[in-house]
């Protein structure tokens, strides 16, 4: 299968490519359509196929694991023509997924997006910079899969471009390997620029209520938003005019992922991602003496030395500390054999150790 042919596919703009089309062809073999989940409720999905969009129940993907629940950006294999209702049979194996560990008493996370490339943070101007709040996004962002990407919004609110150089400079510090965009949807500055680094895959939107989401969201989907949405109702039941999608094309390339569960989306579990956040602390802890140093009062230790030396900053060590015990302590709340361990590690740790046990016990039952 060559590049070109996937490229003249109509769901390229989509993100299909050679790698979903070979594994979907079993699903072809039996006559099904491939197709992009744009919107899941009450049973049934939305799906972008060659074809148009179809609606079909999704009955055969509602497992009981909330994980394995067909969601928006799947890819699905559904029944062709003809098939009242059609089902949606299968869908591919995600390359990522955006998930919410649930804080509540359920253990089992909640998938919110499916074969995510990017996640942008969206994080204000306007305000006080909140480093430690972009870490925690951040380590979220990682946690995904997906590439994440930092939008500084509202960047005409900045006086001076010292000034925002500045700004830029500071949440590189606290963003290592990750691309930080300085972008004013009132004056376009950026949005080019965004426009391209999205245009190459899904993206999904994070960030604080009134971080300038749903702005960014139209500068990046411009006019022609609303002939995206009214894609050919191929089924002819004329409900799709209403309903509203989660997933848009972005008229530079690209797809949007916007979901109400995703806007709502805080800074749970996100222990791996926490690691990709800090990754310079995760690489000066491999020179530290002790393999399971914890950088306090350790001989030897290289984080403490780089700190000293001025090399890393402090407050990222403090931040990284902290979203640590944080990610931990909602492990801990969901996770009954992570709770044992920790009890365990806390023993272990001695008298200093009993103390925390003695203090987090209130909160762990
Ligand atoms: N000056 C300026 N204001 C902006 C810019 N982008 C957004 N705003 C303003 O910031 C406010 C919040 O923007 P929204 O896009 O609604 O923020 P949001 O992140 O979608 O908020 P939620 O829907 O609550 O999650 C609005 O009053 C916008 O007009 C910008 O580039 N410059
Ligand atoms: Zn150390």
């Amino acid at each position: 299968m060559s590049s070109s042919s996937s490229a003249a596919h109509p769901l390229a703009p989509y993100g299909w490519d050679a790698r979903w089309e070979a594994e979907f062809a079993p699903y072809a073999a039996q006559g099904l359509l491939p197709g992009r989940v744009v919107r899941v409720d009450r049973g049934q999905c939305d799906i972008v196929t060659a074809e148009g969009t179809v609606r079909a129940d999704t009955e055969f993907v509602t497992p009981r694991d909330p994980l394995k629940v067909v969601c928006t950006g799947d890819w699905a294999a559904v029944d062709p023509a003809g098939g009242d209702p059609r089902y949606v049979r299968a869908y591919l194996p995600r390359r990522t997924s955006f998930v919410r560990s649930t804080s509540s008493k359920r253990s089992e996370g909640q998938v919110l997006a499916a074969n995510v490339d990017h996640s942008i943070i969206a994080v204000s101007l306007a305000a006080e910079l909140d480093l430690g709040r972009i870490e925690r996004f951040l380590a979220l962002g990682w946690e995904s899969g997906g590439q994440p990407v930092v939008v500084l919004t509202k960047a005409d609110l900045v006086p001076d471009d010292a000034t925002l150089a500045h700004l830029v400079e500071d949440v590189e510090t606290s963003a290592p390997g990750v691309q930080v965009l300085p972008v004013s949807a009132t004056n376009g500055h950026g949005v080019d620029i965004l426009a391209a680094v999205v245009s190459g895959g899904t993206s999904v939107l994070l960030g604080q209520s009134g971080a300038g989401k749903s702005t960014l969201a139209n500068a990046l989907a411009g006019a022609d938003i609303m002939e995206v949405q009214a894609i050919r109702d191929v089924d002819g039941k004329g409900r799709h005019t209403t309903t509203t999608r989660n997933l848009l094309l972005l008229p530079a390339g690209g797809v949007l992922i916007d979901t109400p569960g995703l806007r709502g989306v805080g800074l749970w579990d996100a222990g791996t991602g926490v690691g990709q956040v800090f990754s310079e602390i995760e690489e000066l802890a491999g020179d530290c003496r002790f393999h399971d140093c914890a950088h306090t009062a350790e001989p030897g230790c290289a984080v403490l030395a780089a700190v000293e030396d001025g090399t890393l900053p402090e407050r990222r060590l403090d931040s990284y500390r902290k979203l640590i015990r944080e990610n931990q302590r909602i492990v801990a709340k969901t996770d009954a054999r992570v709770r044992a361990e920790l009890r365990r590690e806390w023993r272990l740790r001695g008298a200093e150790g009993r103390a925390a046990l003695e203090i987090k016990r209130g909160r762990l039952r």
